[in-house]
């Protein structure tokens, strides 16, 4: 069974969440510390999933907090000038700054991103700040996990959640686990529940599955949809890294999806360019298979290059290489 969108909206998706900045390493192969130049780009999961879609020619749009300063002006700029409707972007008053993300590439598999996100202006959108009107425009809204993980910002999100299950706007729930900011793994994970629980959609990693079951060890994907499933849920997709992914349906319906194999260089990006490609599926209408292997090419495309956010793929690149390798 395929998902159905309102298609009368004027947005395909709109994003809440963190709209931040990515530093990435410009040395490879070497420690952060050996490390001496970056480049910049726009990045955080969230509008990394935004500018990906806007991309592959959706009509995006975002809701979140940037700091009044240049790099705001910076993420606010380089957005518009991806096509994502940036009206409900709100400048923080209070001094609060954009996160930093630095990315160290020690090997092509072993990569890891150093967060600078102490009092980050995204965790201070308010709900007042989140509108009604803006959110019944799209046809889905995408959800952010990290966003849930301090007050007002978690408030901030449910109420827009609210304003989606009123007006027919698909929740789509991007687990986006991050420990830094989280109190607790019980703290997260009660609150990762409540949102799956009333999402549309959940994607994440079978780690970020376990965060939310507040595991010590692997969980089983049979347990978690079962859990899940209980819930008006319509489709899980937990993903394995180049293990590949699945997505689950309510009916027993199991699909999975290869990953592409192919020259790596980082592998964070993987995730937001596999999002925004299912995603850009599922609201054109494809089937879940299909959804699954634009999901695996995008990201397949994106850990052959250097960025997340500026190196997304168009529908052409991500259906070449489908065919290529079918
Ligand atoms: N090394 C890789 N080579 C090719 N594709 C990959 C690789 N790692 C991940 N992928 C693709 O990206 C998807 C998401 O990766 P994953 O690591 O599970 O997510 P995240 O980046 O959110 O941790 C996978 O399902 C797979 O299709
Ligand atoms: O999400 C962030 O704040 C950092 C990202 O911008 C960064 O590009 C990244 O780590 C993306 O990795 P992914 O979640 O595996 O796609």
């Amino acid at each position: 069974m395929a998902l159905t969108f309102n298609q009368d909206r004027e947005y395909d998706i709109i994003a809440i969440g963190r709209a931040a900045i990515d530093l990435n390493a410009n040395e490879y192969n070497r420690p952060m510390e050996e490390t001496m130049t970056f480049t910049k780009y726009v990045g955080g999961s969230p509008a990394n999933i935004a500018i990906g879609s806007s991309k592959l020619g959706l009509k995006a749009g975002f809701i979140g907090k940037i700091s009044k300063d240049q790099h705001g002006n910076f993420i606010k700029q380089y957005m518009e000038e991806k096509g994502i409707d940036t009206s409900n972007i709100v400048y923080d008053t209070e001094g609060h700054k954009s996160g930093l993300t630095f990315t160290e590439i020690l090997s092509p598999e072993e990569c890891s991103i150093l967060m600078y996100r102490d009092e980050v202006a995204d965790l201070y959108l308010d709900s007042t700040e989140v509108s009604e009107d803006y959110i019944k425009k799209a046809k889905m809204l995408l959800v952010s996990g990290t966003a849930l993980a301090q007050s007002p910002s978690r408030e901030a999100v449910l109420q827009a959640i609210q304003y989606a299950k009123k007006n027919d706007v698909k929740v789509i729930f991007e687990l986006d686990y991050r420990p830094y900011t989280w109190k607790s793994a019980e703290e997260t994970a009660v609150y990762y529940s409540l949102v799956a629980e009333l999402s549309d959609v959940v994607i994440g990693t079978r780690d970020e599955y376990d965060v939310m079951e507040n595991l010590d060890s692997e969980g089983d994907n049979e347990k978690t949809v079962q859990h899940l499933f209980q819930h008006n849920i319509e489709l899980v997709v937990i993903k394995h890294g180049v293990d590949g992914s699945y997505a689950y349906e309510p009916d027993g319906t199991v699909h999975r999806g290869q990953a592409y194999k192919t020259k790596v260089l980082k592998t964070f990006g993987a995730g937001d360019s596999y999002a925004s490609a299912f995603l850009y599926a599922l609201v054109t209408e494809k089937d879940y298979e299909t959804a699954l292997k634009f999901g695996s090419a995008s990201a397949s495309i994106v850990v052959s290059k250097h960025s997340s956010s500026e190196a997304m793929p168009t529908v052409e690149e991500i259906e070449q290489l489908i065919r290529k390798r079918s």
